[in-house]
């Protein structure tokens, strides 16, 4: 049986020390196949896969629904506080291997509570590995609470009502994941409008399998922030005039696409023309342990792809991207930005 490809940079790519914010990560998707294997003997929780080699090898997608599938499968392995604990802190400790300096984090509280494991398991878990993230990895982080589109309003609506004691400390906003194919924004306005209303900062997945109208719909009736993926943006000429008008940050995510069969190859991926459309465009990795390659492995696999043509200050523009497209306050941001100017390749 044969592995899944990896796109991990090799040791000397000067891409993992450029410093960079990461704005589209899903704590679950960071579940790398060793550890969902020894939490799975921990927690008695029985895989059909012998060893981490056949888990990987299952890590071939013909589209989002497929990954998604084996994706929330796996999270049967995750049931304490702990195992929230050791699966953040793994990832802390990989992404500033590779230079992130800022995470906003997404999980998926409504995949845990619908298997009987509740939201301050959750939450306190995860918590406990991101309060000294600061002093242990030089990683500050943030989290937003992701919903499920592919559920109804009123389950999304019963979950952010029993997350508010942890609004603005722990968790800073709200976003929206899942299968998009025939849930659009639409069905979230309630959801959105109390997010807007308890003060918390708001994006979506949207345009990634879905239509152009999905970015439209999240930015007019949702009101986020941000646009999580957003490639199909380019299909709606108008679109990107108004997303380049008004810097709306896009939070790319190339392997992922390349994996989930949004683009058929890297060659193809639209972010150069993304960026000459003048658009704020980010790169991130979407569910790095699935996807083959975390944050500065996306920027390596970018900058080896002739095809894309992407120059080293092209990538330094990404990199100070990610920062201007954060939550951070703007004393935070200038800082960051300093740095990114000052990296050398
Ligand atoms: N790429 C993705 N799209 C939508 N929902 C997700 N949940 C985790 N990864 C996702
Ligand atoms: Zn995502």
């Amino acid at each position: 049986m044969t592995s899944a490809p990896s796109d991990a940079m090799p040791p000397t790519s000067p891409f993992a020390t450029l410093p960079k914010a990461e704005l589209h990560l899903h704590i679950e998707g960071t579940l790398e196949p060793e550890l969902a294997l020894e939490l799975a003997h921990r927690n008695g929780v029985e895989l059909p896969f012998a060893n981490a080699d056949q888990l990987r090898a299952a890590y071939r997608f013909e589209n989002l629904q497929s990954f998604l599938d084996l994706y929330y499968a796996l999270m049967a392995v995750l049931r304490t506080e702990s195992d929230f604990t050791e699966l953040a802190e793994a990832y802390l400790a990989r992404a500033a291997a590779q230079g992130v300096r800022h995470a906003e984090i997404f999980f998926d509280p409504q995949a845990h509570i619908h298997r009987g494991v509740d939201l301050d398991t959750v939450v306190r878990g995860l918590r406990a590995a991101l309060s000294g993230a600061r002093e242990r990895h030089g990683v500050s982080t943030r989290l937003i609470m992701c919903f499920l589109r592919d559920q109804s309003e009123q389950d999304a609506l019963a979950v952010f009502e029993a997350a508010r004691p942890w609004f603005g400390e722990a968790v800073i906003g709200i976003g929206l994941d899942s299968g998009e194919i025939g849930h659009p924004p639409a069905k979230f306005t309630e959801l959105f409008r109390r997010a807007r209303e308890a003060g918390l900062r708001r994006v979506a997945h949207a345009g990634e399998e879905g239509p152009a109208s999905n970015i439209t719909d999240a930015l007019d009736l949702l009101q986020v922030e941000r646009v999580d993926h957003g490639v199909r943006c380019l299909e709606d000429p108008r679109l990107v005039e108004r997303l380049a008008a008004e810097q709306i940050p896009l939070t790319v995510c190339p392997l992922s696409n390349v994996r989930l069969r949004v683009v058929d190859t890297l060659a193809q991926h639209p972010l150069p023309r993304m960026l000459d459309a003048g658009l704020l465009v980010t790169v991130n990795s979407d569910d790095p342990a699935y996807f083959g390659g975390y944050v500065a492995d996306n920027f390596h696999a970018l900058a080896a792809e002739p095809a894309l043509d992407l120059d080293p200050e092209t990538l330094r523009l990404l990199a100070a991207n990610s920062f201007k497209a954060s939550f951070l306050d703007e004393e935070a941001r200038s800082g960051y930005l300093a740095e990114v100017t000052a990296h050398r390749f």
